[in-house]
């Protein structure tokens, strides 16, 4: 038999900041690898954190190169530091109380102190995880009390038939080991009890019915809360060198920028004509000899103008030296040519009053040297009048936020790719919301990732895809800034998303229910994210940063909404949008920035109110020529027009019209907020918003 690999995971503080003060893995070893069983076993040491605990767990449960075994010694006891438990939970797909009170019977044997121990054991994948106490003497005991007992536990656990093992003589080891080696199957640890704020208040997926919640622990937001959650929660946006191509349009600048080269660098002509050398109340009147012919590309140094001389220059040339001004081509005429017939010999000068400086271009006059030409918070925008100004300077790279990468996944049994050309049978839908999400993202100028749709299995699917996703591996090609999903949000049993972010990535969800109509169940969440050290994508600035998950509503129009609700602002505020303090000084016209514009709308019917919840009502609004105001038409009052399922309630739609929640209707002729998610139409035209 191949022998079997095992991880130690340290986790204390102490020993993270000093490795050589562990002397738990080395005691371990030994006790492990007695009977030849084992592999030398892999040792790693973590601080107290729960990201950095999951992460060296899940790299070694997941993925080909799992282990059979992790041990874990440290953060079992009751200090605040303490939360080894905490973080391996949540990991555990099979829990196993047995092994758990094997140790703690061992122990107390010897100690009552075994009681102040908290350990957890179980099942993730085929990775059985065993969690000891920290101190050498402790760790030693516990895992002797088991030890005998992991081989078959773990070949068990990696899907090897139990009969044959039994016959293999594993009675006489239950015996040996005087512990029950009832590694069991499908034990719930039980429904936590919500307890801080960033304790897991949703369901536990394995609790039945009688323990899951009948009504939402979340509290109700409103909108305006839930946004100002968003803001808290999106971290400053990371600042990154970009050349000056079509890549950096839409960016927001970072840093002030100063012209590295005048515009334009020489004295240059702004027309076609002669060079001439002109004199403050002097007539330029009269016909003089043509010395030079000067074109914009020409190269090396220029024969200075003598006086009495002109010299023919196209426009954008440089001036030759002692010329200091131009006369057009227009106001001249050809007085003799050379013997050849082919040049210019003597040209006519009709103009009088040309002065010094006329049609000349001074150096640095577009753009003066070292000058500032952009302040941190400027946008770049498509117009191109940014880039072409970074272009002239001379300016090859630009310090940016960077824009943020969105990935978008759809969660649901039911779904089907949207063109998979069988036909849907049973409850099958298509998956619509990924499309109309990942258009909506790249119209906004946001590089996306398809990370396609996650079954709801409790058990895997989901957290691998979001794990993944948060890492950069699969299909997210290089990690994502924040994930959107759409789906199992709400209060079904299968609706995953919630317990998926607490209980598996050890992630804080900062709202879970908004007073909105559509997106009620919107939830947000922030999962800390520590890059792999071997990861060179990865800047410092990023290493630290959370990673913001958005969990929408299944229901299309719901997704829709809130996309633009609520993942819009936190978008820009990454892309480094709210920075632009300095700049909205000066230019207050960039202001609002973060979100959706607001604009008041002139309703062109009655529209409903919602008792209860503000409703954020699709509809089309039109710019009139006549009185200059704005109008707002539902795209459906009536029947189903704006039920949440309903995505053809945002075909057409430019604009969310903001109905606070009351009773009746607001009347035609009412003036009301309106956010603009498109560009305002015209009756006969199409005018910017
Ligand atoms: N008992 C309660 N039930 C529901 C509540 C509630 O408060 N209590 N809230 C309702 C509201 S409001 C909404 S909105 C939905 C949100 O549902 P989920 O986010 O949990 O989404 P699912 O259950 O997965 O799906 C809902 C609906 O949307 C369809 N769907 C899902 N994904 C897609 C997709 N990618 N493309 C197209 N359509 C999709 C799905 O098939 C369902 O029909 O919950 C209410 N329930
Ligand atoms: O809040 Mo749900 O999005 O109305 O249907
Ligand atoms: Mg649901």
């Amino acid at each position: 038999m191949d022998k079997l690999k095992a991880g130690i995971l340290i986790v204390s503080d102490t020993a993270s900041q000093d490795p050589a003060s562990d002397q738990t893995a080395s005691a371990l070893t030994p006790i492990l690898t007695a009977e030849g069983k084992w592999e030398s076993p892999a040792i790693k040491i973590v601080p107290d954190n729960v990201f950095h605990i999951q992460q060296s767990v899940c790299d070694w449960t997941d993925g080909p190169n799992w282990y059979n075994l992790i041990l874990l010694s440290g953060g079992t006891g009751f200090a605040v530091r303490d939360n080894t438990p905490e973080a391996v939970s949540p990991l555990i797909h099979r829990h196993a109380p047995g092994l758990v009170h094997g140790m703690i019977a061992a122990s107390l044997k010897v100690t009552p102190f075994a009681m102040m121990s908290r350990p957890v054991a179980g099942v993730r994948d085929k990775t059985l995880i065993i969690t000891l106490p920290g101190s050498p003497k402790g760790a030693v005991e516990n895992l002797e009390a088991v030890v005998k007992l992991l081989p078959h536990a773990c070949l068990q656990s990696a899907g090897a038939n139990s009969r044959n093992m039994h016959a293999a003589g594993v009675k006489s080891l239950e015996v040996e080991a005087g512990v029950s080696a009832g590694v069991s199957s499908g034990v719930s640890s039980g429904s936590s009890v919500p307890k801080a704020r960033t304790a897991p208040q949703s369901n536990d997926p394995s609790a039945g019915p009688g323990r899951r919640y009948r009504s939402s622990p979340y509290p109700m937001l409103s909108v305006e809360d839930a946004l100002c959650e968003v803001s808290e929660h999106t971290p400053a946006p990371i600042v990154i060198e970009a050349p000056v191509n079509t890549s950096v349009v839409g960016s927001v600048i970072a840093e002030d920028i100063y012209a590295a080269e005048a515009v334009p660098a020489y004295r240059a002509s702004i027309v076609d004509g002669y060079a001439i050398i002109a004199s403050e109340g002097a007539s330029t009147n009269g016909t003089f000899p043509v010395a030079s012919i000067t074109h914009a590309n020409v190269g090396g140094a220029l024969e200075p103008l003598q006086s009495g001389t002109i010299a023919r220059i196209t426009t954008g040339a440089p001036l030759p030296p002692n010329a200091n001004a131009v006369v057009m081509v227009e106001d001249t005429e050809l007085a003799t040519t050379t013997p050849d017939g082919n040049e210019e010999a003597t040209v006519h000068i009709l103009a009088e009053d040309i002065l010094p400086g006329e049609n000349v271009r001074e150096p640095g006059s577009d753009v003066a040297l070292g000058s500032k030409i952009f302040a941190r918070g400027d946008i770049i925008s498509p117009v191109g009048g940014e880039i072409g100004l970074l272009a002239a300077t001379g300016t090859r790279t630009v310090k940016v936020f960077k824009k943020p990468t969105v990935g978008v996944l759809s969660t649901g049994d039911e779904l089907v790719e949207h063109d998979d050309p069988r036909t849907l049978t049973g409850g099958q839908i298509r998956d619509s919301n990924r499309p109309s999400l990942l258009s909506c993202l790249k119209s906004w100028g946001f590089q996306t990732v398809d990370l396609g749709i996650a079954r709801d299995t409790p058990a895997g699917e989901l957290e691998h895809a979001l794990r993944d996703s948060l890492r950069g591996v699969g299909r997210a090609s290089s990690s994502v800034d924040v994930i959107v999903t759409t789906g199992g949000v709400s209060m079904g049993e299968l609706d995953l998303l919630k317990p998926t972010i607490e209980r598996s990535l050890g992630g804080t969800i900062h709202f879970g229910r908004v007073s909105m109509k559509p997106g009620k169940p919107t939830t947000f969440a922030t999962v800390p994210f520590k890059a792999a050290a071997t990861d060179s994508r990865v800047t410092t600035q990023q290493e630290r940063q959370s990673k913001l998950i958005f969990s929408l509503p299944g229901n299309p129009a719901s997704a829709l909404v809130t996309l633009n609700l609520f993942v819009l602002p936190s978008l820009h505020k990454l892309s480094g949008l709210g920075e632009s303090s300095q700049a909205l000084a000066t230019k207050p016209w960039l202001a609002p920035h973060l979100g959706l514009p607001r604009v008041a709308v002139v309703l062109t019917h009655h529209f409903p109110l919602d008792p209860k919840r503000t409703e954020y009502h699709r509809a089309v609004v039109t710019g009139s020529r006549s009185d200059g105001r704005l109008y707002a038409t539902s795209t459906g009052v009536e029947g189903v027009g704006q039920r949440s399922s309903r995505v053809g309630s945002l075909v057409s739609a430019n604009a969310l019209v903001v109905l606070r929640a009351g009773r009746g209707v607001c009347i035609k002729g009412e003036i009301v907020e309106a956010l603009m998610m498109g560009s305002v139409y015209g009756s006969d035209t199409r005018i910017i918003c």
